[in-house]
């Protein structure tokens, strides 16, 4: 497994440590998930939860044992996190709140977790010496060019004006009572520091911009491993309706766009960034699948299919219901309307291509989905209610 790996450049890829920050998260457990299945290095894995990284935690027999350890730690207020980047080669920060639903419900929350809390881990990155790849999001380029026009005009159909491109696109939030732009403004800024940190000091940094990377284990089944009140993203969102055979709710008609990309090409092209520093330090990278755009009202159309197809029960009659986002989100949500990743960059730097189409990974994600919770629900609803 180990031997003979070698980079992009033919070199020998030496064993290193990585302080992993949100391991325990859905990106983060892919990565810990890849990193010991694959490779020799070893993780400090650092969250608060460790439900989605259990299987590589436990038994103590597994093959990789002696190379992933736990660290159970709020990054807010935890003086063992500078321990933990100094004993790394490479620190990961994924830890974020980055859940649609919160920017506007627990919107200072928002900005403390993706800005404030970033910044120690900075900081002690660049005091020691260390390399970060730090989690942004592709909410950094906000609304599209093309979104100004009018509706009709075919400047909206002219990839200058809504392809997203890492050195050349505008950022364009909304207003500041859309609370959804200080997610965006607080990744943002984070990211400008990171690049001053670079600039001034020398940090060697890698920033990602995730473009809806979606698989298993991504958030959680209201009432079933998450509050029953929460409000996950659309893949749980959509998958926790079909489960239910509710109807698949579309906010605001369901007319903005997604690329969404499979988790396990995503990874590789984490993969990539990790082992190959020469390539990938001072670069800011798209990470998504061009190929896979569809509207949120197509997504849950296909999602409905899928879903049939990996059950096997035929749709509800009525799969999908219109709400407004006032309704769904509370008062002040707004959305990006389009986003299509440039992937000219991490292309030239990495030679990253995702490979599964849109379908491929809805079916084994809705398999996953359906192994994972539907025995559950049916236990779940068919209680009685308490009087
Ligand atoms: N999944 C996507 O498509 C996507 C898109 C854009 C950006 N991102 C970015 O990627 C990163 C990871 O996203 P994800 O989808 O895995 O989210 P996630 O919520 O599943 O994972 C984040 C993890 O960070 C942990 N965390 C948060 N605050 C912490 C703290 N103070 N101390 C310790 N741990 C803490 C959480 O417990 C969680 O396990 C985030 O920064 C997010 O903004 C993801
Ligand atoms: O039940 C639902 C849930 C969501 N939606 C819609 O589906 C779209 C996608 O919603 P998601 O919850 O997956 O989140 P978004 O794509 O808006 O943001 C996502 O990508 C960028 C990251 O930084 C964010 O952390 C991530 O959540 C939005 O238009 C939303 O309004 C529905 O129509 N119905």
């Amino acid at each position: 497994m180990a031997s003979g790996r070698v980079d992009l450049d033919g070199n020998p890829i030496k064993p290193i440590t990585i302080c992993m920050i949100g391991a325990g998260g859905f990106i983060g457990s892919h990565l810990c998930e890849k990193l010991m299945s694959e490779t020799p290095h070893k993780v400090l894995a650092v969250d608060v939860y460790s439900d989605k990284i259990k299987h590589l935690l436990e038994p103590s027999s597994l093959p990789w044992a002696d190379r992933i350890h736990f660290h159970r730690i709020n990054i807010k207020n935890d003086s063992r996190l500078e321990g933990l980047i100094r004993m790394a080669d490479l620190t990961i920060n994924l830890a974020a709140i980055c859940t649609p639903a919160d920017y506007n419900t627990r919107p200072l929350d928002t900005i403390y977790s993706n800005f404030i809390d970033a910044l120690p881990v900075v900081k002690y990155c660049s005091e020691n010496g260390k390399r970060l790849i730090h989690f942004s999001t592709c909410e950094v380029y906000g609304k599209t060019i093309g979104c100004f026009f009018p509706k009709d005009s075919p400047l909206r159909q002219d990839p200058a004006y809504y392809v997203l491109n890492e050195d050349t696109s505008p950022c364009i939030f909304g207003p500041v009572e859309k609370q959804r732009w200080s997610y965006a403004c607080a990744k943002q800024l984070i990211e400008r520091l990171i690049y001053a940190e670079g600039a001034e000091n020398g940090l060697e940094f890698t920033i990602v911009r995730p473009f809806n990377w979606i698989g298993p284990r991504m958030d959680f089944i209201p009432g079933i491993d998450g509050p029953s009140e929460g409000v996950p993203r659309v893949l749980a969102c959509f998958s926790n309706n079909l489960l239910r055979r509710e109807p698949l709710k579309l906010v605001d008609g369901g007319q903005s766009q997604r690329t969404f990309v499979y988790i396990k090409d995503a990874i590789e092209a984490v993969l990539l960034m990790i082992e190959n520093p020469a390539r990938a330090n001072g670069h800011i990278f798209n990470v998504g699948n061009p190929n896979n755009e569809v509207t949120v009202r197509q997504l849950a159309e296909m999602m409905t299919e899928v879903y049939a197809k990996v059950a096997g029960e035929s749709p509800i009659d009525t799969p999908t219901v219109d709400v407004s986002s006032k309704e769904f989100y509370g008062e002040g949500y707004d959305d990006s309307d389009k986003r299509i990743p440039d992937m000219t960059i991490i292309n030239r730097q990495l030679g990253w291509n995702p490979k599964t189409s849109l379908w491929d990974l809805l079916e084994s994600t809705l398999t996953y989905q359906h192994r994972t919770y539907a025995e559950a629900i049916k236990k779940a609803t068919s209680k009685p209610v308490a009087s």
